[in-house]
């Protein structure tokens, strides 16, 4: 199983909190039958079972903070090699964060096949997040947490989607637009993959 995943697809999902990505990921699943991993709800996974490293997690995430960059890795890398078998290709969401991510994700599993960058103002992400936050019940949809959230992002997440241009595989998408719009430039961008 470990050399299997080395033979299926990756696709990035990446931009800003509250850009929408998990959003998209949910219809890409629907289409594609992709293995969606959200680093964000592996994290949220090992908080609710209480784990005491869920509680060291949880105090992090809701500072708005990156957590170690092992223990995320070391979660997405176990669950891909868990769903091998039956994976079409994995798509995932919320990694990597920054550059040091990308680098130990390319050493450890493999080089993604395309990155999709769905981009948002912040003022839309603030928007949408403080929206969400009325009903998600996430620590981290707080007005406070989301402007952490959101200068980290563009301190640390955006030199990722740079690091990825450089080898042509980044889609950048405008997810101002309203949700199945966004959605038809997506299904572009994984049609075009051969
Ligand atoms: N294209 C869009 N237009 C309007 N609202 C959207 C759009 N995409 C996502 N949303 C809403 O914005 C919020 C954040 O989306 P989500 O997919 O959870 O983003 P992320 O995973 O990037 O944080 C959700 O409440 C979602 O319904
Ligand atoms: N790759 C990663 N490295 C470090 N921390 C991460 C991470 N992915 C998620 N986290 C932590 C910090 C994030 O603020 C928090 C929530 O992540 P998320 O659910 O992907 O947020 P969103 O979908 O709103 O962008 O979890
Ligand atoms: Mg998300």
């Amino acid at each position: 199983n470990y050399l299997k995943i080395w033979n299926l697809r990756v696709v990035l999902m990446s931009g800003g909190p509250g850009s929408g990505k998990g959003t998209q990921c949910e219809k890409i699943v629907a289409k594609y039958g992709y293995t969606h991993l959200s680093s964000g709800d592996l994290l949220r996974a090992e908080v609710a079972s209480g784990s005491e490293r869920g509680k060291q997690l949880q105090a992090i995430m809701q500072k708005g903070e990156l957590v170690p960059l092992d223990t995320v890795l070391d979660m997405i890398k176990d669950t891909m090699i868990a769903k091998a078998d039956v994976s079409k290709g994995y798509l995932i969401d919320g990694y990597p964060r920054e550059v040091k991510q990308g680098e130990e994700f390319e050493k450890k599993i493999g080089a993604p096949a395309l990155l999709l960058y769905v981009d948002a103002k912040a003022e839309t992400m603030v928007q949408r997040l403080m929206k969400r936050g009325e009903t998600s019940g996430r620590a981290d949809d707080n007005e406070e947490t989301i402007k952490k959230r959101l200068d980290l992002y563009y301190k640390a997440t955006e030199p990722v989607i740079a690091y990825y241009e450089k080898r042509g595989i980044v889609r950048k998408i405008n997810s101002e637009l309203p949700v199945d719009e966004v959605f038809a430039i997506v299904v572009k961008a994984i049609d075009e993959l051969k």
